[in-house]
């Protein structure tokens, strides 16, 4: 549909805004996007998501969808006359949805076995799984500070993956800066009162 008109409202730090992101520009849709201070939640947020009152919302020609899983495959299945974010066969289907859901509980070192050697984890279809994961890569620097442990050295195999998603332009236009995310951890950190 041409004349769809579409918003997400989001955070720009948040790895399920990105998701939402990577899925409109996969499928190749025009998008505005409002950027909410989650101190001060608009009432646009209150009104769309009042259950969880929680960003992302994608506002479809006025109408909300909330939580992120559910946005992207609402994404799919509303534009499924272009590139599939989940295959059709329903086994596979199931597998994808099962490590998204896994996703969900941040467990990578499993995450490196699934992949396996595969191009993505739906083996060449980039799709869902690495929508709902690809974000993370952003926080990793982050991560691995805080931490104080080396993503690489532990998922080899996950951090190949994370460099042949960021060559799509859905994904390098969708993430944002890993040092600024870093810099705003560090700030918001610095406000709570917390030394490091
Ligand atoms: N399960 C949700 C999680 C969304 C979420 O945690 N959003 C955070 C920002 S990253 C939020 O809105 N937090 C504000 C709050 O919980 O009050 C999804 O996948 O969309």
């Amino acid at each position: 549909m041409a004349d769809d008109k579409l918003i997400i409202v989001n955070f720009w730090p948040s790895i399920f805004g990105v998701r939402v992101r990577i899925a409109l520009r996969e499928k190749g849709l025009y998008f505005d996007e409002k950027d909410e201070d989650m101190q001060n939640k608009s009432p646009l947020l209150l009104e769309m998501n009042p259950v969880h009152k929680q960003i992302p919302v994608l506002i479809h020609n006025g109408k909300p969808i909330c939580e992120s899983l559910i946005i992207v495959q609402y994404i799919d299945e509303m534009w499924n006359d272009r590139v599939p974010l989940l295959p059709s066969d329903p086994y596979a289907k199931a597998q994808a949805r099962f490590w998204a859901d896994f996703i969900e509980k941040k467990i990578f070192k499993q995450l490196e076995g699934a992949l396996g050697e595969k191009v993505y984890f739906g083996d060449d279809m980039f799709g869902f799984v690495d929508i709902v994961l690809i974000p993370f890569y952003m926080w990793f620097h982050t991560y691995e500070t805080y931490g104080n442990f080396n993503i690489g050295v532990e998922c080899p195999k996950l951090i190949a993956w994370s460099k042949r998603c960021l060559k799509r332009e859905s994904v390098s236009k969708s993430l944002e800066d890993p040092n600024k995310v870093y810099e705003f951890m560090m700030s918001y950190r610095k406000k709570l009162g917390l030394e490091y």
